[in-house]
């Protein structure tokens, strides 16, 4: 008889829904760090077993914490955006990392398109307006017309390119800003971030986040899109000059602005919540049950490869 083979042991920063952490107990020994009171002492007391940590974007996997991890050999992310993930120190030891790229580009999409029309047409507002009975006293007032628009879309990977196919049926104009011209695209390219906002009616950010694009869209940008401009944020809290964004609203030197993401979510600047040229929405451009189960199962591809000994599934490092 063989003694059955020991399950590798993930840490986890943080949940998975059900519908994925039933599989993962079957196969895995997981440490659900969230639960622990003492994170350090948990931290210290697995360390020496945890060979994966099975994480969230949002969490992410700081440089301390791959410190304390002598034997970890693979961090799977559930998400495609890897900034909170200290990809320089897994390089420096040999760690690889995984994220969940392509599954969830046409939600991201979706909701960037969402959110324009939800901005420029005032949806929430109109819902508001008619649930108040105020409908009754008079006419909403009026809104901003989206097609025949100049829409730039900054960062031109996976999701921007899935926003651009969207917009193409918008009847509107589309430029994209990027270090590199696509081959294969018709729009307009900028090399510049603040001439693409000079020339756009509407400014889609879904570039990656981390160190080289933090306050990529910095005041000079916001200026640029100026007062008849508006501003869509689903990529990343830090591209964005958050305190040069909120003057920006408050003086009204841009039109509104639509955002997904934010510094310190979920604990965001309360100054947003003052404003009436905002659509506010909670990082949820993944969020339906179609995207999360595929992202899910991507990230058990990838960890069942690597125990495998198998090439990882979509690779970062
Ligand atoms: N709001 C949400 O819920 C979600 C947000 N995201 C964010 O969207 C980001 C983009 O995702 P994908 O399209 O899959 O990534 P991607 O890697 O396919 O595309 C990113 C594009 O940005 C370009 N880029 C990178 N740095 C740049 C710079 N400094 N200047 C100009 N262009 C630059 C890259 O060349 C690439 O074309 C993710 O990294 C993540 O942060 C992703 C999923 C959901
Ligand atoms: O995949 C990513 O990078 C994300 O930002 C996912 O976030 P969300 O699914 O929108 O909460």
């Amino acid at each position: 008889m063989t003694a059955p083979t020991p399950s590798p042991h993930v840490l986890m920063p943080g949940t998975y829904p059900e519908w994925d952490m039933a599989p993962l107990r079957s196969q895995y020994t997981l440490h659900r760090l969230w639960e622990a009171p003492d994170r350090q002492a948990f931290i210290a007391e697995h360390a020496p077993n945890i060979r994966a940590v099975a994480t969230r974007g949002e969490l992410g996997a700081n440089a301390e914490l791959i410190a304390a991890l002598p034997a970890l050999e693979l961090i799977a992310c559930y998400g495609v955006g890897t900034d909170g993930i200290d990809l320089a120190a897994c390089r420096a030891r040999g760690i690889r990392v995984t994220n969940t790229p392509d599954v969830l580009n046409g939600d991201v999409a979706d909701l960037a398109v969402g959110l324009t029309l939800a901005l420029q047409r005032r949806i929430p507002a109109g819902d508001a307006f008619v649930r108040s009975g105020a409908w009754a006293n008079g006419g909403m007032p009026l809104t901003t017309r989206v097609f025949g628009q100049r829409i730039g879309i900054s960062g031109f990977g996976r999701i921007g390119s899935a926003i651009a196919r969207r917009l193409s049926g918008f009847d509107v104009e589309l430029g994209y800003f990027s270090r590199t011209p696509k081959a294969d695209s018709p729009h307009l390219h900028f090399a510049s971030l603040t001439a693409m906002a000079d020339w756009c009616d509407v400014l889609i950010v879904i570039l990656p986040g981390g160190e080289a694009t933090r306050g990529i869209v910095n005041a000079e940008v916001l200026q640029a899109l100026g007062p008849a401009g508006w501003l869509v944020n689903v990529s990343r809290g830090t591209t964005v000059d958050e305190g040069a964004l909120l003057q920006a609203l408050e003086e009204k030197s841009i039109a509104g602005a639509a955002l997904d993401v934010f510094l310190n979510e979920p604990r965001i600047d309360p100054r947003f919540a003052a404003l009436d040229n905002v659509v506010l929405h909670p990082h949820h451009g993944s969020g339906t049950e179609q995207t999360r189960r595929a992202m899910g199962e991507l990230v058990r591809r990838n960890l069942q490869a690597h125990f495998g000994g198998l090439p990882l599934i979509t690779p970062v490092a």
